[in-house]
């Protein structure tokens, strides 16, 4: 089959379905997550947590870094680029990652567009809080959504806000005929035949990941009743006591996310989970789920 035709980019992403994608910033954190049991790796500068807590301008990993932590595992490497910064996307394209997030937790570098993903053989993955967002991302080519959440929050209010909001919008939809589709459309900002295509699949045409300030195994299980295909996880892994435990913890929750016995006993003895932040407590422009 062609490489980088749409149907290969979603049917990359299928391969993900049911598991975790763990945020790495160095090889070794990538073997932690590879023997965890991760599905693939997302290489980044500083985890979300890291990046909260710093401040400045969050970037896409040093190319070295890349390429180390894709020496170092054998599953997929995907890798962040800043939302609209089409040479960062290019640089990422050329260092062969299997997948490029185009990720809100890294400063925006263009405040008006975000990258046309077709012109692009690697697939993106790209955030959303709703079902306009996702339907404008797919329609720029996105081969895999997320919902956003805060991520480095160690919070899953938000991941839980925005996944059960897609779920209504989509619901809203059944029944709903061409013209009320077009109005719907404009109300959220997305393009009607995106839409058409959504409510004849009665979910998005793409795989959907929650994201965002998942820290614990429960929490993982709680997005997957919620509908998610996946998890990606960050500073919930290594940001916490345990890195190794709780990353093979979350592996088996997201797993067996519908056996409360399972989620029990693979929650027993993780140490302390990362320090939480109440959404409250984050200055609203410090948001990164606005961006
Ligand atoms: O942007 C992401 C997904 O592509 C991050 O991996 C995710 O949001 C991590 O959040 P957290 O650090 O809260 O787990």
């Amino acid at each position: 089959m062609e490489k980088g035709t749409y149907r290969v980019k979603t049917g990359f992403a299928e391969m993900f379905k049911g598991g975790v994608i763990m945020d790495v910033t160095t090889a070794d954190q990538a073997r932690i997550a590879e023997e965890a049991g991760a599905v693939a790796v997302m290489a980044l500068e500083r985890v979300p947590a890291d990046i909260r807590a710093q401040g400045g301008v969050a970037r896409m990993a040093d190319p070295q870094k890349i390429k180390e932590i894709q020496a170092a595992v054998s599953i997929p490497v995907m890798a962040k680029a800043r939302i609209g910064h089409i040479a960062e996307a290019r640089i990422l394209e050329a260092l062969g990652v299997d997948f490029v997030d185009e990720s809100e937790v890294l400063t925006p570098a263009d405040p008006f567009h975000h990258i046309d993903k077709w012109q692009f053989k690697v697939p993106f993955v790209c955030g959303c809080r709703d079902l306009g967002e996702a339907a404008r991302r797919i329609a720029e080519g996105a081969a895999m959504i997320r919902t956003k959440g805060e991520a480095g929050t160690g919070n899953v209010i938000e991941a839980v806000r925005h996944m059960r909001l897609l779920n209504d919008q989509i619901r809203r939809m059944a029944g709903m005929s061409r013209a009320e589709l077009v109005s719907y459309g404009k109300e959220l900002g997305a393009p009607a035949e995106i839409l058409e295509l959504i409510q004849e699949h009665g979910r998005l045409p793409v795989v959907n990941f929650a994201a965002g300030g998942i820290a614990t195994p429960a929490d993982a299980a709680l997005m997957r009743l919620l509908g998610c295909d996946g998890v990606f996880v960050g500073s919930g892994i290594f940001k916490s006591a345990d890195p190794e435990k709780r990353a093979k913890a979350i592996v088996l929750a997201c797993t067996n996310y519908d056996d409360p016995q399972v989620l029990a006993q693979v929650s027993m003895g993780l140490g302390e989970a990362m320090p939480g932040i109440t959404i409250e407590a984050i200055p609203s422009a410090e948001l990164m789920q606005h961006r």
